[in-house]
């Protein structure tokens, strides 16, 4: 009996200390972690994506918070009777849907994020890509089949002023950003959160970007099959961009830009596994699909 509890005891202890490297290269550095809207299923996911945050924030990380919202904005504009339009993964946003992406992000899903953070401390503090400046944006147009697409009040980060958030990482706090930006023409606009999750990453010198979603990864032929790419570097994914479809098209831009700014690597994971942010931070099994800079031009650890 006291033999058996003496090895859980010991595979706890061996747990902890397989995270001794990973704490000692991550200690004080900034991750920025993309939360996507189809990652956020179930209240018991949401907790724990709350815990491993809070997590990271006393193992000395100083996370940022990027959340997306796209499944509860199209709930939302349906009970209006508005449809939910995409191309090439982004959503076409009238002025009267931009009201409804406004109000949804930073009403509701950052309200619900910052909740379950401040469960465990004064921890976390919401704001949009508008508040201090923090993030300015120009239209930009989808990209279908090679044609330049109007999709209304949808936005590319073309500044980042970084200072608001790196007051509250300074202040011990976890800044809980939407992909709300404005732009200098006086519209405000919708930002896919995987773009602004990288944009911001690479203002930040951020150490790594997480983005988790609703799939293992990237799928190498999606829908076909579902073998998931563990590595790849800047210029394989340059060359697979254009094959990509639906939502994996901003998802994997974004990662890209990341790595191509500086950022060391981009991971996309599995959001629907509890605890995926903690194991990919912590533990020497690497899962999902990891990004890194092109060959000879950084890190790739
Ligand atoms: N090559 C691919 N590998 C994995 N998923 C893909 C691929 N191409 C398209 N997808 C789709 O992209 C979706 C993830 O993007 P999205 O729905 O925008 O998620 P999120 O809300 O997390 O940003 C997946 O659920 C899948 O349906
Ligand atoms: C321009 C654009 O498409 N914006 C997104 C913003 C939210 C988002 O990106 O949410 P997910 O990460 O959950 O997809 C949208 O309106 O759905």
């Amino acid at each position: 009996m006291r033999a058996a509890r003496h090895n859980v005891a010991l595979g706890k202890a061996h747990t902890l200390i397989e995270a001794l490297p990973w704490l000692e290269h991550y200690y004080g550095k900034t991750v920025v972690i993309k939360f996507g809207g189809n990652a956020m299923v179930d209240d018991a996911l949401k907790r724990a994506f709350a815990q491993d945050v809070v997590f990271l924030r006393f193992a000395g990380l100083k996370p940022v918070i990027v959340h997306g919202g796209g499944p509860q904005i199209s709930a939302h504009l349906d009970k209006l009777g508005l449809e939910s339009t995409f191309a090439g993964g982004l959503r076409v946003t009238t002025p009267e849907a931009m009201d409804v992406v406004r109000m949804v992000l930073a009403g509701q899903v950052q309200r619900e994020i910052v909740g379950l953070i401040n469960e465990h401390g004064p921890f976390a503090v919401g704001m949009t890509g508008e508040d201090a400046h923090t993030m300015t944006a120009e239209k930009r147009h989808a990209v279908v089949d090679g044609e330049l697409v109007d999709i209304g009040l949808v936005g590319d980060v073309v500044e980042v002023n970084p200072g608001a958030i790196a007051a509250l990482l300074d202040d011990g706090r976890i800044p809980v950003i939407s992909s709300v930006a404005r732009g200098a023409d006086g519209h405000v606009y919708n930002v896919n959160a995987d773009t602004a999750a990288a944009a911001l990453a690479a203002a930040l010198k951020a150490e790594r970007l997480v983005v988790l979603t609703d799939v293992e990864g990237l799928y190498a032929d999606w829908p076909t099959s579902d073998e998931v790419i563990s590595r790849l570097d800047a210029d394989e994914l340059a060359a697979l961009l254009p094959k990509l479809s639906s939502g994996m098209v901003p998802k994997m831009e974004a990662c890209l830009r990341a790595v191509q700014a500086g950022v060391k690597a981009a991971h996309v994971l599995d959001g629907r596994v509890a605890h995926s942010l903690l194991l990919e931070v912590f533990t020497d099994e690497g899962v999902g699909t990891m990004v890194v800079p092109a060959h000879g031009k950084g890190a790739g650890a």
